[in-house]
């Protein structure tokens, strides 16, 4: 893990005092590093207002989770569709001006999506858990919460949201917490989607037994640059693996027209994760239609 999950650079509470003295190399070194230290804070704060005993208490009554890895196996497309919900991102700006999370939810649903993801992080892609929950009531997809997730909090969040799936970032977490974090999400009914990048990252999730569905993204998060090769490349390295077969591949970013979709299932991606191009439509359901063809 290059990603360093915390500032080296804390704030210190002395008394009533607060002292923050600079260290050298106390600045984020890439987007992927600055969201994750503003997320310790968000999170911190959270859970001030509302223990994690709460969240546990609350997750008992929510009504249970969809099957999100066997809709994508027994998926409505070949590949089968992940549409996803994003009105922004760090590296394109506001996608989509007219943003109405339930609206595109149902558009996708009728438009062929197998399952949905619905962006949560406020501070960086303007998503929100509410949105979650607003989608869960309009759609019955099952529903993957896109967050970068550092604490179990945030998995009792997703779920009482009315999340069936996580995504769990390989590059910001360490193997026990990406196993503890997976035993967590199926505790609770749910699939966790673990998304690497690298050569290093997928080697370490293939040797996690618990991992059942592994996301490639083609977007690099440290410096925002797309490549679809990094699926081709990572799954014929995959395929020597003993656990190859048993796996499910999703191609995520960077998904625009057939020939890509085609590119990716070739090199052996049975769901794929679009966001913008999607966005960026009129009729965003329609536009799976188009993308399919
Ligand atoms: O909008 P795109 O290029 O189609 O990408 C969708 C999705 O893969 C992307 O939003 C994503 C993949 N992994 C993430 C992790 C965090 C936030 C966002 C992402």
């Amino acid at each position: 893990m290059k990603i360093r999950r915390r500032s080296p650079n804390p704030t210190v509470a002395v008394d009533t005092l607060r002292y923050q003295v600079k260290v050298p190399d106390s600045e984020p070194r890439n987007i992927l590093e600055k969201i994750v230290w503003h997320k310790e804070v968000e999170i911190q704060r959270l859970r001030e207002r509302t223990p994690l005993a709460e969240l546990q208490r609350q997750v008992l009554t929510a009504p249970p989770a969809l099957d999100f890895a066997t809709a994508l196996r027994d998926g409505k497309t070949s590949p089968a569709v992940i549409a996803e919900v994003k009105k922004a991102s760090p590296s394109k700006g506001v996608i989509r001006e007219d943003f109405d999370p339930v609206a595109i939810s149902t558009s996708y649903e009728n438009g062929g999506a197998s399952c949905l993801s619905v962006l949560t992080d406020k501070e960086f892609f303007q998503g929100s858990l509410d949105y979650l929950a607003q989608v869960r009531q309009s759609v019955k997809l099952p529903l993957l919460c896109k967050e970068f997730i550092i604490y179990p909090y945030q998995i009792y969040q997703a779920r009482i949201h009315g999340a069936d799936a996580i995504l769990l970032i390989a590059a910001i977490l360490s193997d026990k917490d990406l196993g503890y974090f997976t035993r967590i999400a199926k505790a609770l009914g749910m699939t966790a989607l673990v998304e690497v990048h690298t050569a290093e990252e997928l080697d370490r999730v293939l040797n996690l037994e618990q991992v059942q569905v592994i996301g490639v993204n083609n977007r690099n998060l440290e410096d925002f640059s797309v490549s679809l090769e990094t699926t081709h490349q990572l799954l014929a390295q995959a395929s020597s693996h003993p656990r190859a077969n048993e796996i499910l591949f999703v191609s995520e970013s960077g998904i625009h027209q057939s020939s890509d979709v085609a590119y990716v299932a070739q090199a052996g991606a049975k769901a794929i994760l679009v966001g913008e191009s999607l966005m960026r439509q009129p009729d965003p359901g329609n536009a799976i239609g188009q993308l399919m063809a």
